[in-house]
C-alpha cells in the first residue's frame, strides 16, 4: 500500500454547530494519470478527474472516463477502483477480457504503475494527485446520517444543490439498493425553495403498463372505461414542488419517449383532453440502482432522456464504503427502535459491533435497519450480542479477490508473508485507518492489540497507521 491511498483529515476552521467537532476537510484522490503503451492510441498520456466514488470506467463508448479507440475493446470494458489497499481492476463483462501479466482476470488488486491489457491496448496508471475537499461539519442531511468523510463530502454537495436559487436543475441519484436515494430526494426538496410545495413519488416499478399514461399525464372523464371523473397526473400534482421518479431504469421505452416530451416542454396534456396543454413547474429528481450509461449504450434507455434527467448526478456510496458508519447507524437504529416500541434501552456488545463491521450488507442501510430492528425485538437482555444478530452467511463479507501476483508459485515462507500483508491491507480497507481502527481491526482478526501491532511492523505496514499512535 502506498501512502497515496490514505485519506488525511484536517481540523475544521469553525466549530461544528452542535455535537462533537468533526474535521472540516480531508485529502483524497482527485486525479489519475495514465499512459497507453500499445494499441491504436500508443504513446498517449492523459489525466482524468476522480470523484468521491473513486472509480473510473474505460471502454470504447464515449460515456466512459477513459475512452479507448480500439476495435477489440468493448463499449464498457473495465473499471478501476482506487481503494486504500490498492487499485481494484475489474472486467465489466467485456467480450475480450482484461489481462494482467498475460493472465485473464475478472477482478485483481494491482499496484500503481502495474500494466494491464484490454483488446490491443496496454495501459499503465502512472500517478495520482490528491485534492483537498471540504467536509460538512454536521453528521446529517435531512434524515440521511453519516459520519465518514465520504458521506460528509456528499452532504456539502447536497447542501449546495438544495440551495440553488431556481431549484429547477434535474438531479439523478444513483447507488445500490437501500443506500438512501429516497432520503436524498426528500432532503433536497425540504431544503430547497420548493419546500412548501408538494413532494410526489412516481415509482416506475409499480406502474402498470396499461394505466401508466393515465397516472403520469392524468385524464378527463370518458378517457377509458371506468374514467368517470377528471383526474390530474403526477406532473400536475407535483407542480410547484418536486417529482421524485424512483427506479427510472425500469421505465419502458415507449414511456421514456413520453416522459421526455413533458420534460422538454414543461407541459402536459391529459388523456381525452384535446387542444389543452397545462404548464407545470416541477423539479425532477430521479433515482436508479441500474447502470443507466450502460443501458444507453445497449439501446435500453434513451440517450436524450438520460441527458435530460442527468442535470447533476449524485452517487451514493454503498454501506461497505462508509467505514464505521455501519456501527454508528446501528447504534442509532437500536436507540430509535427501543424508544418507538417502548422496549428497554439496549446496547450492542463489542462482538456485535465487530460482526456488523464484517458483514457485506448487499442490502445496505435498509438491510442494516431490518437486522437491528429484529434483534432489538428478539433479545431480552440489555445487550445485543453478535449471536443475536441474524446475519446469514451470504451477507458476510465475501473473500477479497486474490492479488494477481503468482502467490501459488512462490516459496512457502514468501507466500505466507505475502498473504499476511494482503490480509492486513484488506482489514485496513474494511475498517479504515481513523482513530480507533487498531482496536476494531485486531478484534476482527481475533488478535490482541500487541500481537496485531507487532504483525503490522513485521510486515512493514506500520507507517500506514497514520490515525493512531502504535504504542
Ligand atoms: N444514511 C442513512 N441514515 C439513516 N437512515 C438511512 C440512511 N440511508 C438509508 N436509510 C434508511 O434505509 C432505508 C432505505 O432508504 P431509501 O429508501 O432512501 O433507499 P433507496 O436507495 O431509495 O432504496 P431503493 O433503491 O431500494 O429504492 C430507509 O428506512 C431509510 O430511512
Amino acid at each position: 500500500m502506498t501512502d497515496e491511498h490514505i485519506e488525511h483529515e484536517h481540523p475544521p476552521t469553525r466549530a461544528a454547530p452542535t455535537g462533537p467537532r468533526l474535521p472540516g476537510s480531508y485529502q483524497r484522490l482527485g486525479r489519475v494519470r495514465f499512459r497507453i503503451l500499445t494499441g491504436p492510441n500508443a504513446g498517449s498520456e492523459s489525466q482524468v478527474e476522480v470523484g468521491r466514488e473513486r472509480t473510473l470506467r474505460g471502454g470504447r463508448n464515449a460515456l466512459n472516463d477513459i475512452v479507448l479507440h480500439d476495435d477489440q475493446v468493448s463499449g464498457f470494458h473495465f473499471s478501476l477502483e482506487f481503494t486504500r489497499a490498492g487499485i481494484v481492476l475489474r472486467d465489466l463483462e467485456s467480450t475480450n477480457g482484461v489481462f494482467v501479466h498475460g493472465v485473464r482476470v475478472r477482478e485483481a488488486l494491482v499496484d500503481l504503475e502495474a500494466v494491464f491489457s484490454v483488446g490491443e491496448t496496454a495501459l499503465q496508471v502512472t500517478g495520482t494527485d490528491h485534492v483537498s475537499v471540504s467536509l460538512a461539519e454536521t453528521n446529517r442531511f435531512g434524515e440521511l446520517y453519516g459520519w465518514s468523510p465520504v458521506m460528509r463530502e456528499l452532504f456539502v454537495e447536497l447542501e449546495r444543490l438544495a440551495a440553488l436559487p431556481t431549484s429547477r436543475l434535474p438531479v439523478l441519484v444513483t447507488g445500490e439498493t437501500g443506500t438512501g436515494k429516497e432520503l436524498v430526494a426528500r432532503g433536497l426538496h425540504e431544503r430547497s425553495a420548493r419546500a412548501k410545495g408538494p413532494f410526489i413519488v412516481l415509482d416506475c416499478t409499480a406502474l402498470p403498463h396499461d394505466v401508466a399514461d393515465a397516472i403520469v399525464f392524468g385524464y378527463n372523464r370518458g378517457a377509458f372505461t371506468g374514467a368517470d371523473a377528471d383526474q390530474p397526473g403526477v406532473f400536475e400534482y407535483a407542480s410547484g414542488g418536486t417529482l421524485f421518479i424512483d427506479e427510472l431504469g425500469e421505465l419502458p421505452l415507449d414511456l421514456q419517449a413520453k416522459l421526455l416530451r413533458v420534460l422538454d416542454h414543461g407541459e402536459v396534456s391529459r388523456l381525452n383532453e384535446r387542444n389543452k396543454v397545462r404548464k407545470v413547474d416541477v423539479r425532477v429528481i430521479s433515482a436508479t440502482n441500474r447502470d443507466l450509461r450502460r443501458m444507453v449504450a445497449e439501446g435500453r434507455f434513451r440517450q436524450d432522456l438520460y441527458f435530460r434527467v442527468l442535470g447533476k448526478q449524485v452517487e451514493l456510496p454503498s454501506l461497505r464504503e462508509r467505514g464505521d458508519d455501519v456501527v454508528r447507524l446501528a447504534d442509532r437504529f437500536l436507540r430509535l427502535v427501543c424508544v418507538q416500541l417502548g422496549l428497554r434501552h439496549k446496547e450492542f456488545t463489542p462482538s456485535a459491533h465487530a460482526a456488523l463491521l464484517a458483514a457485506n450488507w448487499t442490502g445496505n442501510v435498509r438491510q442494516l435497519r431490518k437486522v437491528v430492528e429484529a434483534a432489538a425485538q428478539l433479545t431480552e437482555a440489555d445487550y445485543v450480542d453478535a449471536t443475536d444478530l441474524n446475519l446469514d452467511m451470504s451477507s458476510r463479507a465475501t473473500r477479497p479477490a486474490f492479488h494477481a501476483s503468482p502467490l501459488f508459485s512462490m516459496p512457502w515462507e514468501e507466500a505466507l508473508v505475502d498473504f499476511q500483508r494482503e490480509y492486513m491491507k484488506s482489514l485496513m480497507q474494511r475498517v479504515g485507518t481513523q482513530r480507533g481502527w487498531i482496536k476494531q481491526a485486531s478484534a476482527l482478526a481475533g488478535m490482541d492489540r500487541t500481537g496485531f501491532v507487532r504483525a503490522l511492523r513485521r510486515l512493514g505496514l506500520a507507517p500506514a497507521a497514520t490515525g493512531e499512535p502504535l504504542d
